[in-house]
């Protein structure tokens, strides 16, 4: 018997058809956003963050804009414990930050999470959570569904009495159905509702419902189906945040907490690069970097993504994948000549066109906007690399601006050389296959002297050249339109032979002591075009020296 049929679909539709988010195209506004890093996200590290580690990762969310943060589980260790007292005692929580603390509905539990809020008076969200799925029920807490509500309902009733007795008017509460998904909606409905009815929340201090996707078990349609039957039918819904908690089993944590919101949620939690149990929570960046792509402002400032990721490695010990959404590595990098071809084009146009707006192609935002540079993230070059790509390389890092011709034949030397070697070429080494292949190029031919004068019908030039050809020293004069004409009647003279096909040249620094690039073609003896590049102080000399650089690689 084949293996997967010991597998069964184990998620529930809710009793009625919940598809009303199917109509809606896209998100318009940003959802409020709880980070989970430092208790989801720490309980599921190889090593939990130490408290300097907690410290330093909770200042990084404050500056990312995170207004609701999850500081750890109290009741779990010391270090949980004293991170909410050290963030308590040293006024270390901004007065618009709400911390939130996640408690078992056990007494216990409950009382010590208690304790480690003591003394504070910013606000609070007290997150108490039992399961309420039906392998939990059966499996876990060998409970009917009477005795699970009891629990919720149970430890509800324990939050608001504590905290009424405390007179702590700076808590509000959070309830999750712990693994929602693998339970039955209309039950999870009976026991949100019910733990509401102890709670009583109103529009002005509201409670959160919290849907957790504990395990991820089905399509994001499901989960959205499931989240818009809670969302229409929760009593006291003006006073709810319905909250999403979706993780990543199934590779589509980011999709679940999309069409959520779209099915009516108005808070999300997640952790940054989607970090978290097994295959993680939803990725935070991910999400808030789709708003952005689409012109909705995401509430949380993703500008400087390398001190992010620096950071989060460092603390967690953990990797951002290359590929990871906004974040990776790779994730700006084209390799590919008809992709850098499309961005170099892309980004000209831009310029030229539009430049308000962003609609370069393959790049989904502008990387500057998360702190990536063109430079070095965008164009990178392989065998696998166009003329494009080369050419932009070369120009926005060295200020070269080579004929498009003369860049295709670039570009074939780059990718034999990295082909070869297998390995991608750093900007400085395409730089330097331009300069062994092109510039200055040695040869039969070398420059040593040259001069010019007007010709006697003050229209056309006399060049005056003494080169080395072939190891010996010798002079020559010549006649022409231009000087360089001249200088290739002169070399005709010694019996070499070249003719100017295209010539381009420019400066490529600004002020007096500038240099110039020069880049000549001549006809090669199969009637295709041979390249040379002379580089500069004078612009004369550079393109002598280009000339003379296409007329040594003809003859090579
Ligand atoms: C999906 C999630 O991420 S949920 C959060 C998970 N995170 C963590 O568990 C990290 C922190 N947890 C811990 O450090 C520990 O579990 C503690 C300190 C909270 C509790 O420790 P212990 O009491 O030793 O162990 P444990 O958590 O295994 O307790 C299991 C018992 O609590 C019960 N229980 C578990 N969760 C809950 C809950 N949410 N509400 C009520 N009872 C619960 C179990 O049924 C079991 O009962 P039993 O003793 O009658 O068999
Ligand atoms: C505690 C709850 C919300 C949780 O982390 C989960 O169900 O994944
Ligand atoms: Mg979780």
């Amino acid at each position: 018997m084949p293996d997967h049929v010991k597998y069964m679909r184990g998620y529930h539709m809710p009793p009625e058809p919940c598809f009303d988010w199917v109509r809606k195209e896209y998100i318009d506004a940003a959802p409020k956003w709880c980070s989970v890093d430092l208790r989801d996200g720490n309980q599921a590290l190889v090593i939990p963050m130490s408290l300097d580690e907690k410290l330093e990762f909770f200042k990084k969310l404050v500056g990312l804009g995170f207004k609701e943060i999850e500081i750890g589980f109290p009741a779990a260790s010391e270090t949980e414990f004293e991170l909410a007292r050290t963030l308590i005692e040293n006024d270390m929580i901004p007065e618009d930050v709400t911390i939130q603390v996640l408690t078992q509905a056990r007494e216990h539990i409950i009382k010590k999470t208690f304790d480690a809020l003591e003394g504070c008076t910013t606000p609070v969200i007290i997150h108490v959570y039992n399961s309420t799925s039906v392998a939990q029920r059966e499996q876990v807490f060998k409970k009917d569904k009477e005795q699970i509500k009891r629990i919720a309902v149970e430890g509800a009733k324990l939050l608001k009495e504590l905290t009424e007795s405390a007179g702590r008017d700076n808590y509000r509460f959070e309830y999750s159905p712990e693994s929602f998904t693998g339970t039955e909606p209309e039950y999870a409905l009976e026991v949100c509702n019910a733990v509401l009815d102890v709670w009583q929340p109103t529009p002005e201090h509201k409670a959160v419902i919290n849907l957790p996707a504990t395990v991820e078990m089905s399509s994001p349609h499901v989960y959205a189906s499931q989240v818009e039957y809670m969302s229409k039918n929760l009593r006291y819904r003006e006073a709810v945040e319905v909250s999403l908690h979706p993780h990543n089993d199934r590779g589509t944590g980011v999709a679940c907490a999309e069409l959520g919101v779209l099915a009516g949620a108005d808070r999300v939690e997640g952790t940054l690069f989607g970090n978290g149990e097994r295959t993680g929570n939803v990725d935070l960046v991910t999400m808030a970097g789709n708003l952005f792509s689409h012109g909705v402002d995401p509430l949380l400032d993703f500008s400087d993504m390398p001190s992010i990721v620096e950071m989060y490695e460092r603390v967690t010990r953990m990797e951002v994948n290359p590929r990871s959404p906004y974040a990776g590595q790779l994730v700006f990098a084209a390799f590919s000549g008809s992709h850098q071809d499309a961005i170099a084009k892309g980004l000209a146009w831009r310029d030229e066109h539009d430049p308000e707006h962003w609609t370069c192609p393959y790049l989904p935002i502008d990387p500057a906007d998360v702190g990536r540079r063109y430079e070095t993230d965008v164009i990178r070059i392989n065998s696998q690399s166009g003329k494009g790509g080369i050419g932009y390389i070369l120009e926005k890092n060295y200020g070269y601006v080579l004929p498009p011709k003369m860049r295709e034949e670039l570009s074939y030397a780059s990718k034999d050389v990295s082909d070869h070697a297998h390995k991608e070429l750093a900007p400085e080494e395409v730089n330097a296959v331009f300069h062994d292949t092109f510039v200055n190029h040695d040869g039969r031919l070398q420059l040593l002297d040259f001069h010019f004068a007007p010709a006697s019908d003050n229209a056309s030039f006399k060049a005056f050249l003494t080169v080395k050809l072939d190891g010996v020293e010798q002079d020559a004069a010549g006649n022409g339109n231009g000087r360089l004409d001249a200088v290739c009647d002169a070399l005709a003279k010694l019996g070499v032979k070249a003719r100017i096909a295209t010539y381009s040249e420019h400066a490529l620094e600004r002020g007096s002591d500038s240099r110039a690039a020069a880049y000549v073609g001549i006809d090669g003896a199969d009637g295709g075009i041979v390249w040379g590049a002379g580089e500069h102080h004078d612009i004369i000399t550079a393109s002598i020296l280009g000339l003379i650089s296409a007329v040594n690689r003809a003859q090579a």
